[in-house]
């Protein structure tokens, strides 16, 4: 299944260690088969040199963890939705709190996308870049506080106020737009917060990437759903 279903779980591989070399595609095939046997949607962002690759091998949606505003052209090193597009992923995240895009260039990002209909997934810092990005009309905004990045405390623990907040003004923007929510976020209860605080799902990383075993990690993370 291609389609980035609700409850959304998407992975994010980062630039971790644990998937260099075949760690990403061993990765990702947990994730698909965690995915099959449990129905619910797991998508993945592996590093871009293995986005062909693993795009082409598994079944669930793949994203790109990035993508830069340039149109097919002499753009050299630059990573353009269309090239993205080409090599069997599905969407892209774009401003990751660790990839940061030009505030004037997120909108460019989300208009070439949708033009070779890729997903989106804008990420944000806080409430109000939660707002300006859903102004772009994006498919989702996906809010994280960097500070609970990669740490052990879940956002729906440490910050359920923002997780609100930017479901009420997201959708204030735009009621089509689904809301994601990430950072910390590790266990089937994280997860289960997420939904109930209204969002569509979660966007994590290190609770699966440095998990002991990430298929366990990944089948606490869905228990609930
Ligand atoms: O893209 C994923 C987010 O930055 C969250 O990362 P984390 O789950 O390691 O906190």
């Amino acid at each position: 299944m291609k389609r980035i279903s609700k409850p959304a779980i998407v992975v994010n591989f980062k630039a971790y260690g644990e998937v260099e070399k075949e760690g990403a595609m061993e990765l990702a095939r947990a994730c698909e088969s965690v995915s099959e046997e449990t129905g619910i949607a797991i998508s993945i962002c592996p590093p871009t040199v293995d986005l062909s690759y693993i795009a082409r091998t598994v079944s669930i949606p793949v994203l790109s963890q990035n993508v830069d505003p340039r149109a097919p052209g002499s753009a050299t090193g630059w990573i353009t939705p269309s090239m993205v597009k080409g090599c069997g992923a599905v969407g892209t995240l774009i401003n990751h709190s660790e990839h940061k895009v030009a505030k004037n260039q997120i909108g460019e990002c989300v208009e070439l996308s949708k033009g070779v209909k890729l997903v989106t997934i804008v990420c944000a810092d806080n409430v109000q870049a939660a707002t300006q990005v859903a102004e772009f009309r994006p498919d989702f905004v996906a809010v994280e506080p960097p500070e609970l990045i990669g740490g052990n405390i879940s956002v729906t623990s440490a910050n359920p106020r923002i997780i609100e907040e930017t479901v009420d003004a997201v959708k204030g923007v735009n009621g089509s737009i689904a809301v994601l929510c990430g950072a910390g976020i590790k266990t089937g209860e994280d997860v289960l917060k997420a939904i109930e605080l209204g969002t569509s799902g979660v966007l994590l990383a290190s609770g699966v990437v440095k998990a002991k075993d990430p298929r366990v990690a990944l089948m606490d993370l869905v228990k609930h759903l």
